[in-house]
């Protein structure tokens, strides 16, 4: 294949206005770290490469399934030869071996071991944290059902507490409480976190998590009592075998129950949490950086979705004046360029939710949990309508690729079925959503009783008549003003609505039902206004060229995001007709002013063509060798006659011809 670069992708990067190493330094924490992090990766896809790993789209189930599993050793081992410590060195290294391709093993760590150490007591850590970091134990988190997942509290799933040999019995009574989904569970984990319903002393005592074995440390088969199983073939997530498991009287000690926060005694007695929503603390954790996985699918399809429109030309603008590169169509820039904000707004967001998380969890680990409902709030709010922005964004980027976005060769599929069970997992978006509602309203009351807010909730003191003072140079206080009134508004008169209707006698559960999808609607304005503060902020942290070009990335998020929802700003009068066309125009005015420096925007991430995985979001946009390259290894083009052929294609040609048989069997025409 060439090795030169594709000369339009040259002269975009020649044009740019700005150093994109400064954007790099800034998303890897400055120049050393980010030549560290180009270290890590280099060595790993180089080692991989001479493993002789396969590309991940051309294996099948089972060998995605086999595949994953050697890198996860991989990547386990390389962290322990490099003696890697920092948590964002390792996911770089994750990155180079396993980019979108879901590991059996990412729950161990993630969702077992963090779980338990969040839930277990100091004497259970000491125990089991060793059997566990050493892979004695490898584990999952099982809470979902067949029947349930979102609604926790009717999980059916029973850990009946029998005094008499201080053990708990674990037991699915019913088809529908069948454990299903958990990654990893289904041929991979030999140990599990299980949330089940706690019974003792015949009282029902709600939710609590066990460790439970269910599969032999030795011989891997399962034990008495447990059927486990992988659940079939998905719309994506091959390499995981994400798996049901039946518990069946299993029997397991009293000190199986994870007791940091709550307990039962030896003669049944229960002792109560001081919080019982701090058995949730593992879904929070794990919401949070569910934030930094979707911003990194987005950067990554918008990094081949750019490089791609640059090299890909396509019809003329002016006739005979010759084909033109596709990003120079004002529509590609209208579908990418927000796309390439979304991915800096996201990535940006994702950073400040896992410090706030950080913050938070020590206050907590120190019985101070004054913050954990707006952590709540906000880490759920945040991981539905990040997923939901990502998700779309990367359709949006595979789409404007046109035919070659839908091979598996531009690696967009990939990413894209790697990113959408984001919306689901961890809590299905929508009932996250109103989870970050449920915050909003309660904080309306408070302002309507005058007690003090959070300060990052005080834009629910919204001035009724208020109107916009947005003008086209698009000032950023104005902007956000914006977003604080919209946000203000929709909260403040679903909460209204509420009220109206509970005092006219109707239940606060059938209240709820029917203003959810404006309760949605506050619960995604109050993210997006999170988001637009956020990008701001940091926009203002850059000096120079860097920053003029990242303050209208900026605008082009604020505004569009204006315009997708331009109903909200319209509604109450805050926005006018003559300022919604006003930012219509400066829109466009943005797109080209961003023109030139689409590709050094994405360039910036860094991905090295490994993670990438793709033949069209190529650095040297050499796209049509690499698309023709793959073809060339497409396994029907192993044989040049197929056995396919003569079993059905021959058989059914033959079946078809009227004339003669024979006559019809000459090879050529
Ligand atoms: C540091 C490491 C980071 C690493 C990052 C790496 C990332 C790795 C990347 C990729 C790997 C990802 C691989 C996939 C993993 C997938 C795993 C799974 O899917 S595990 C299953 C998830 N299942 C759900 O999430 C169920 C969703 N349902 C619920 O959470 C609950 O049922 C909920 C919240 C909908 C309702 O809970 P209610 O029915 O028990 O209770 P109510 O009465 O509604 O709430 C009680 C109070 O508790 C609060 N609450 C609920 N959850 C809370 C929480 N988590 N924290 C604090 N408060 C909470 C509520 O807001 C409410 O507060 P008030 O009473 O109004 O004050
Ligand atoms: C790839 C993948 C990996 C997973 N990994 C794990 C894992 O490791 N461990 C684990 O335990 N689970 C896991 N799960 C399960 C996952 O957490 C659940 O599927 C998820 O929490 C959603 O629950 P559900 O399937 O019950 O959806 P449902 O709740 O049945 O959702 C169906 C519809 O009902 C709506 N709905 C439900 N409740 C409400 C409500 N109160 N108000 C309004 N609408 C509502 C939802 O919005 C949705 O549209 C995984 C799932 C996937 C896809």
């Amino acid at each position: 294949m060439s090795t030169a670069v594709n000369p339009d992708l040259l002269q975009e990067r020649n044009r740019a206005t700005f150093d994109p190493s400064q954007l790099t330094y800034f998303l890897y924490d400055g120049a050393e770290k980010t030549k560290r992090k180009r270290y890590i990766q280099n060595l790993a896809i180089q080692e991989l490469s001479r493993m002789g790993m396969k590309q991940y789209a051309t294996l099948s189930r089972e060998e995605q399934y086999k595949q994953a599993l050697q890198k996860h050793a991989y990547y386990v081992q390389t962290q322990q030869r490099l003696g890697l410590t920092d948590p964002h060195e390792k996911e770089h290294l994750f990155q180079a071996v396993l980019p979108c391709e879901a590991s059996p093993l990412t729950l161990h760590k993630s969702a077992f071991v963090n779980t338990f150490a969040m839930l277990a007591s100091e004497e259970q850590k000491r125990k089991w944290l060793p059997l566990m970091k050493e892979f004695r134990m490898v584990g999952t988190y099982v809470q979902t059902e067949m029947g349930h997942g979102s609604f926790l509290r009717g999980l059916e799933t029973t850990a009946t507490y029998d005094p008499r040999t201080q053990e708990f019995v674990l037991h699915c009574p019913t088809i529908s409480s069948i454990k299903f989904w958990p990654g990893g569970l289904g041929k991979t984990s030999n140990s599990c976190v299980v949330m089940a319903q706690l019974i003792s002393n015949g009282q029902k005592l709600g939710m609590h998590s066990f460790l439970v074995q269910i599969r032999d440390l030795d011989t891997h088969q399962p034990l008495s009592g447990v059927t486990v199983g992988d659940i079939g073939n998905k719309f994506g997530y091959h390499g995981n075998d994400n798996g049901f498991l039946k518990l069946d009287n299993v029997r397991i000690p009293r000190e199986n129950m994870l007791m940091r926060h709550s307990q039962i005694l030896p003669d049944g007695t229960y002792v109560k949490p001081k919080n019982d929503r701090l058995m949730y603390g593992g879904m929070t954790s794990l919401r949070a950086g569910i934030v930094g996985v979707v911003s990194q699918r987005i950067s990554m399809a918008v990094t081949i979705a750019v490089r791609y429109s640059a090299v890909r030309r396509q019809s003329e603008i002016q006739p005979g004046g010759g084909e033109v590169q596709v990003l120079d169509f004002q529509t590609q820039q209208f579908r990418l360029f927000p796309q390439i904000a979304v991915a800096y707004a996201t990535t940006i967001a994702s950073r400040s939710i896992s410090d706030y998380y950080q913050r938070v969890s020590a206050q907590i680990e120190k019985g101070d949990l004054q913050e954990l409902p707006m952590l709540h709030a906000l880490s759920a709010g945040l991981k539905a309508y990040c997923g939901w922005i990502c998700m779309d964004g990367v359709e949006v980027c595979r789409l404007a690729c046109g035919g070659h976005g839908y091979s598996q060769a531009s690696g967009l599929p990939k990413i894209y079925v790697d990113t959408t069970p984001a919306c689901t997992y961890e809590g299905e978006n929508f009932v996250l959503m109103l989870q970050t509602a449920r915050y909003l309203i309660k904080c309306c009351r408070k302002v309507a009783e005058g007690e003090a807010l959070p300060e990052v909730m005080n834009f629910l003191k919204v001035n009724p008549g208020e109107k916009s003072r947005l003008d086209a140079q698009l000032f950023m206080p104005q902007l956000i003003q914006a977003y604080r009134h919209r946000a203000g508004r929709i909260a403040q008169e679903v909460s209204q609505k509420l009220q109206a209707a509970i005092s006219k006698g109707v239940n606060a559960g059938q209240a709820w039902n029917s203003n959810s999808v404006q309760l949605i609607n506050a619960g995604k304005a109050f993210s997006q206004l999170y988001l637009v503060q956020d990008f701001a902020q940091t926009v203002q942290s850059f000096g120079g060229k860097l920053r003029e070009v990242m303050e209208a990335l900026w605008r082009l998020f604020a505004v569009s995001g204006i315009l997708n929802a331009l109903g909200d700003f319209m509604l109450d009068g805050y926005i006018s007709s003559q300022q919604a066309a006003m930012l219509q125009q400066r829109l466009l005015d943005l797109l080209s002013e961003l023109r030139p420096n689409a590709v050094a925007l994405v360039d910036a991430f860094d991905f090295p063509d490994a993670v990438l995985d793709s033949a069209l979001g190529r650095w040297d946009g050499q796209v049509y060798e690499a698309l023709y390259d793959y073809s060339l290894r497409s396994k029907l083009n192993e044989k040049q006659v197929l056995d396919a052929y003569h079993k059905y294609q021959r058989p059914f040609m033959e079946s078809q011809w009227k004339q003669n048989k024979a006559a019809a069997l000459t090879s050529r025409l």
